[in-house]
């Protein structure tokens, strides 16, 4: 381990431009893009400790794959060169090239070795002939003409060669990746520590799954749901439970995050009320940048800075937290995990709903795919906790007004693609 750390994040690093009343969601993008920087350090991981963790330097091959030479199929190898015309017989020589356990000797030209899949070609083979194709005798071999040069073999190195750099630094590694690192004759690769994300709740009307709730106590369901994103997106949570609407218990709660954690995501008290503490609080510690952002469901959410370290100060709904947390806290946390910036992958389906949209806010409706359309959820409302369950996706309607009609091209944004 190295323990290598970047310097804090710039206090303004949520700063925007000045005189903007309500922000498009692509310029909130832009700016956290521009001003978020990685703030973890780098560590050496196994192979076996790798998957979902970010890479922090280019990963080069030590070793082609394959590594030699070898036979795509069960068959029997010669050199081309040494086939006469038409139909051949072939004599075969004694032994045979297995995966691992290679001919020791030179197959002379004109004759035939039994190969089996993955067995390195011998000295004197180039060429392989798939065993369904061939007839057995005594001794030898028989085939019929019309088999390429090189046919059935792979070659050293055609899918990788050594020092060829295979993963770029900021991947997040999958499951694919480390079959990746170990062929290429790896077993353990730098990557970034895993970015820690304190996920606080506030609110005094909650209670902690499973206990009693009294009238006027709702479950917190939004603890469980953003530890579970975070989870998903590879980070580390640190619960640090559920907080009072009580800003001397708020502040207590924000130091011992912005001590523990790399990045604090608050659900809750993010608006202007009476008891929207999260959001006064920041102000009243200068901390706060004042976002409006032009998005429905999320309007609230608030950013700022806390000791040096980002706050997301997502809605209390908790339709708005999931879906602040996917469009802006995902990707912003993604650089400070040393990832870098990533939009998620979207693509044009039919609606198969009709709307009416106002101009003003970029939408996002839980959404899913059947028969080729997009279904959105029977109600936009932002406490249905049962759509976020129902949807797969999110359908992403522009800022400006759109009349959207059954069969119109509607964006959909696949929840997979947020990780
Ligand atoms: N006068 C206005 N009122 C509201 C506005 C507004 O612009 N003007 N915005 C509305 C919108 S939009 C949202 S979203 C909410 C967000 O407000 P807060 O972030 O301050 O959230 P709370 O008021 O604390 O809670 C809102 C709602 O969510 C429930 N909640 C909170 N935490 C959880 C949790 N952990 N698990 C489940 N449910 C939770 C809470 O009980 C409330 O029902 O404000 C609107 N009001
Ligand atoms: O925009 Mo509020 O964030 O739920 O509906």
């Amino acid at each position: 381990m190295t323990g290598l750390k970047p310097p804090p994040l710039r206090d303004d690093c949520f700063a925007l431009p000045a005189g903007i009343d309500w922000t498009p969601v692509d310029d909130a993008l832009a700016l956290l893009r521009e001003k978020l920087r990685p703030v973890v350090g780098q560590e050496k991981s196994p192979l076996s400790g790798a998957l979902g963790r970010v890479l922090a330097t280019p990963l080069v091959a030590a070793r082609s794959n394959p590594p030699q030479a070898n036979t795509a199929v069960d068959g029997y190898g010669f050199a081309y060169a040494s086939l006469g015309d038409g139909d051949q017989v072939l004599p075969l020589v004694e032994g045979r090239a297995a995966a691992g356990a290679p001919f020791p000797r030179q197959v002379p030209p004109g004759y035939a070795v039994r190969m089996l899949t993955g067995a390195a070609l011998p000295d004197g083979v180039d060429t392989v002939i798939l065993q369904e194709d061939v007839t057995v005798g005594d001794g030898e071999i028989a085939f019929r003409a019309g088999l390429k040069a090189g046919a059935n073999t792979r070659k050293a190195g055609e899918d990788v060669a050594a020092g060829d750099t295979v993963l770029k630094a900021g991947r997040t590694l999958t499951a694919a990746d480390l079959a990746l690192i170990a062929a290429v004759g790896l077993s353990q690769v730098e990557v970034f520590q895993r970015l820690k994300v304190a996920v606080v709740s506030t609110g005094d009307e909650l209670v902690d799954a499973g206990e009693p709730a009294g009238p006027g106590q709702i479950y917190d369901a939004n603890r469980p749901m953003l530890s579970g994103l975070v989870q998903g997106f590879g980070f580390e949570t640190i619960d640090l439970g559920k907080v009072p609407d009580n800003r001397k218990a708020l502040r207590k709660a924000l130091d011992d995050a912005a001590d523990r954690a790399d990045v604090v995501l608050t659900s809750g008290g993010a608006s202007s009320g009476d008891e929207d503490h999260v959001s006064a609080l920041l102000t009243e510690a200068g901390a706060m940048t004042e976002w409006r952002i032009a998005v429905k469901p999320g309007r609230p959410l608030a950013l700022g800075m806390w000791q040096g370290t980002p706050v997301f100060g997502l809605p209390g709904n908790p339709v708005a937290a999931m879906v602040c947390t996917l469009i802006f806290a995902r990707p912003a946390m993604a650089v400070l995990a040393g990832a870098g910036w990533s939009a998620p992958q979207s693509f044009d389906v039919p609606a198969a709903f009709s709307k009416s949209k106002k101009p003003g806010r970029r939408e996002y409706l839980r959404a899913r795919i059947r028969d080729g359309q997009a279904e959105v959820f029977k109600s936009e409302g932002s406490g249905r906790i049962s759509g976020l369950s129902w949807a797969e996706g999110l359908v992403e309607l522009p800022d400006a007004a759109a009349e959207i009609r059954q069969g119109d091209p509607v964006r959909f944004i696949p929840l997979t693609s947020f990780s």
